[in-house]
């Protein structure tokens, strides 16, 4: 079945407007037309599933929990070979120790997580690829480490490609965040939101409730709190999911709300979370604060933290910025805050 492709701007168009005249913002447009024609080539790959080899098979273990999948290393490389037509200096990623030079004299670098949701390759769900463009520094190496270690609120443009039921682009250069969707016959992106709002109040929560017993007393007395449902202090019952995909958490959030939480916790190479500050924390926190939204460490915004290492972990909180907020009073003082307190819970001391 065809269906024509309807009078919708392109990706490249969307952008073409954005930059206009300016040389800076042409660098960042053509360095995300690179990116999203890098994973139109990946979204090609993952739509053959086993019939391209076995894209889940493992290969070298890369300690805290990342085992690293050929699919992580291929995209890695697509993406590598597709932003050589771009004027990026250097690239980082997730897959690889340091980060590589690219073209001398580029205005941008870019910091990338390949592929998203790597345990889910093998299992035909949703996964992803998350990109942060960042300014490249003038007085520093822009293939060092340290080139790369700038706040995500320097971040110039950031986005995550989900390849799911159908593959999206969402994208923002600091002009509120969009959704783009490829055609599959085409196989241009089109634009289909302009400006994605985060909803304030869905009743939903995605955390692994698994490592509830490794958390910290605040992250369990909150989701205590949600699972109490119409008995406890929030009053209503909540929903949960877990995809074990970021991007597929962060897009159902961006579309129904919602909150996510990756909190460290107790185990060994978890004590500052799971997820990377530079590849995932800050891309996806940028376009979460643009679409009204807001992401946290558990107590500051994630755009506000000065990455010190390349590779480093955060405990991430991301979705509905109320959501974000509450889960921040938790941790500052859980034993305090008014929330908790038994005059707000339906089946408080004062219920008649
Ligand atoms: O298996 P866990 O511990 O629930 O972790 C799932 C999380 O890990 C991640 O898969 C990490 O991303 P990578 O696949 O890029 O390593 C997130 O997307 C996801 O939210
Ligand atoms: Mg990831
Ligand atoms: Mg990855």
């Amino acid at each position: 079945m065809t269906h024509a492709p309807q009078a919708r701007p392109l990706l490249e168009d969307y952008l073409d407007v954005w930059a206009g005249t300016d040389a800076s913002r042409r660098a960042v447009a053509d360095t995300v037309v690179a990116l999203a024609r890098a994973t139109t080539e990946i979204a090609a790959l993952i739509a053959f599933g086993p019939l391209a080899g076995d894209l889940g098979a493992a290969r070298v273990d890369k300690g805290g929990g990342d085992a690293q999948k050929e699919l992580d290393v291929i995209a890695d490389q697509l993406i590598l070979r597709h932003l050589n037509d771009a004027p990026v200096a250097a690239m980082a990623s997730e897959e690889a120790d340091e980060p590589v030079a690219v073209k001398a004299g580029g205005p941008v670098i870019v910091a990338v997580d390949p592929l998203d949701g790597s345990s889910n390759i093998d299992t035909n769900t949703a996964i992803g690829t998350i990109f942060s463009v960042l300014p490249a520094p003038a007085d520093i190496d822009p293939a060092s480490a340290d080139a790369f270690l700038q706040r995500g609120r320097d971040q110039l443009a950031a986005g995550y490609v989900i390849y799911g039921p159908n593959t999206s682009l969402v994208l923002t250069v600091g002009a509120g965040t969009q959704l783009f969707v490829l055609h599959p016959e085409t196989r241009r992106f089109a634009l289909v939101t302009e400006r994605v709002a985060v909803p304030p109040d869905a009743r939903e929560f995605a955390i692994n409730m698994s490592n509830y017993r490794h958390w910290d007393e605040p992250i369990r007395l909150y989701i205590d709190d949600l699972l109490k449902g119409q008995e406890g202090p929030r009053d209503v019952d909540y929903n949960m999911r877990w995809v074990a995909s970021m991007v597929a958490e962060a897009h159902r959030i961006l579309i129904r709300g919602g909150v996510y939480l990756y909190p460290s916790d107790a185990r060994r190479g978890y004590t500052a979370g799971r997820l990377r500050l530079i590849y995932e924390g800050n891309p996806i926190a940028f376009l979460m604060e643009q679409a009204g939204g807001g992401a946290s460490n558990g107590a500051e915004p994630i755009l506000d933290l000065v990455p010190t290492t390349l590779h480093q972990r955060v405990p991430l909180v991301f979705g509905s910025s109320e959501k974000v907020r509450r889960v921040a009073r938790y941790v500052a003082a859980p034993e305090s805050i008014a929330e908790r307190s038994p005059l707000f819970a339906k089946r408080g001391l004062f219920r008649p």
